[in-house]
């Protein structure tokens, strides 16, 4: 166990390149168990559920080779079914809730899995539903064995059919999309997810021979395919580590070069920290933010108090709001956060409080934050990090704040942020990772 000692009040500057994309490398490393062919794959990144998730498929007979720094040739030529009944697989796959896609592909290519609940982020109830109608819906069969804690599901053969998915779970129509792409038949899902992760994947899954159309939008249609072949593909920049960045410099009044961040991908991200009162410029695809002393958030064009709320994409993803929180604390101006998705992912508010922000928590899913405008520097204080993105936020705010801080419980933000520490120190910050004592 590790924890990061951060001495904030510290001006960064420099450049910072966005590692690859966690969610969308859940599901391309995922869907390399859907082609026996060689498939390699670019910017991955080195973090721990992408990791975990790797060595699960070699575990299960894919042939995984590094090739380079992110990049590796899977090849799932000879995959080992057996390795489901293990008691390893039940631990490895319980621990990452990125595993829950392992079973589109392999129903689509053997017929049949089962999974135990999977982890991931403390953030509220996150149930699988959409995953599992869907897989009924083309014809699996499924039980919940409540003993075991594990899904069985058997598919000896998947029929394309209509579905309106009950919501756009990302995961969930991923995990449809791998399962349709093999059926026998045209799958249509209305109402998917269409974020940028779920773009690529489609994208990638096209380049293997799949025939899929709508995608980018709500409306998916498959067309099945008795077989898919080798490709290469390469990880988009991660979105919510470029919205991380973003909302850094402006905490800690930094002058900040993101680099390559693929701004056509970004969707509305910009346009929120924007709202804030952040000031940016796009530079080719980087995007460079000045030190700025003050930023002020906007209002409604009725003068009336700004909503920043989550929203299926193309809405604002919920992975950024504990970032957005945290930024508006020292801002001009109030804001109200609503997360409307996850009902415990605003709980962190209280350790931003201890440390002197002015936030009232409405209620599990809103928090009024009113900016200090810098009047006031947070202080450093000792705090736990309950989940991956209010991790970083707490991350953010001891950067920015007088005195030392300590984050315990950083195998939370290591699960989605590559050497974090080292990237951090490059431009000037801080903060060493020490063994808990
Ligand atoms: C590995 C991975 O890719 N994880 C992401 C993925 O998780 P994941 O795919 O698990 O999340 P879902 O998209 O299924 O949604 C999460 C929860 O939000 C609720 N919900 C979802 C859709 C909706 O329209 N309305 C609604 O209320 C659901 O109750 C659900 O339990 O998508 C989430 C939502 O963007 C992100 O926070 C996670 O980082
Ligand atoms: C909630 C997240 O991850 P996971 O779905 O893996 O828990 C996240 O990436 O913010």
């Amino acid at each position: 166990m590790s924890v990061f000692k951060i001495k904030g009040g510290k001006k960064l500057k420099g450049e910072i390149v966005p590692q690859g994309a966690k969610n969308e490398a859940l599901q391309i490393v995922s869907a390399v168990l859907l082609s026996a062919e060689p498939i390699t794959i670019h910017n991955i990144p080195d973090i721990v559920d992408v990791n975990k998730l790797i060595e699960l498929i070699g575990d299960l007979g894919c042939k995984v080779e590094k090739l380079g720094t992110g990049s590796y040739r899977f090849t799932s030529s000879d995959i080992n079914m057996k390795f489901l009944e293990t008691d390893t697989y039940r631990k490895k796959a319980a621990a990452l809730r990125g595993s829950v896609m392992l079973l589109g592909p392999i129903l689509a290519r053997f017929g049949k899995a089962s999974l135990p609940k999977p982890g991931g982020d403390k953030i509220g109830r996150r149930r699988l539903d959409t995953h599992f109608l869907g897989f009924q819906k083309l014809g699996a069969k499924f039980n919940f064995d409540s003993s075991e804690h594990l899904f069985h599901i058997d598919a000896s053969e998947l029929t394309g059919c209509y579905m309106l998915l009950d919501e756009a779970s990302v995961t969930g129509t991923a995990n449809i999309v791998m399962a349709a792409v093999l059926a026998k038949g045209t799958t249509t899902i209305y109402n998917a997810a269409c974020e940028p992760y779920l773009q690529q994947l489609c994208m990638m899954l096209n380049r293997m021979g799949a025939k899929i159309s709508g995608v980018g939008s709500n409306l998916l249609t498959i067309e099945g395919v008795s077989k898919l072949g080798g490709t290469e593909h390469t990880m988009l920049p991660d979105m919510i580590e470029i919205g991380s960045f973003i909302g850094l410099a402006a905490m800690t009044q930094s002058e900040i070069t993101i680099k390559n961040c693929r701004i056509d991908m970004l969707g509305i991200i910009p346009d929120i920290f924007k709202r804030l009162g952040i000031k940016m410029e796009f530079r080719g695809d980087d995007i460079y933010i000045p030190s700025q002393e003050h930023y002020e958030i906007e209002t409604f064009i009725d003068g009336s108090i700004l909503t920043v709320s989550d929203a299926p994409w193309p809405g604002f993803t919920p992975d950024l709001i504990s970032i957005i929180l945290v930024v508006a604390t020292q801002a001009k101006g109030t804001v109200l956060i609503h997360q409307k998705m996850f009902e415990s992912r605003l709980f962190f508010v209280d350790k931003l409080i201890d440390m002197g922000a002015q936030i009232i928590l409405c209620d599990p899913h809103r928090a009024n934050v009113i900016g200090l405008d810098r009047k006031q520097k947070l202080k450093g204080i000792k705090m736990s990090s309950p989940d991956i993105r209010a991790g970083v936020a707490l991350l953010i705010a001891a950067l920015s704040a007088s005195g030392t801080s300590e984050i315990s419980n950083i195998e939370q933000i290591d699960r989605g942020y590559q050497n974090i520490e080292g990237r951090l120190k490059a431009i000037g910050a801080e903060i060493e990772r020490v063994s808990a004592s």
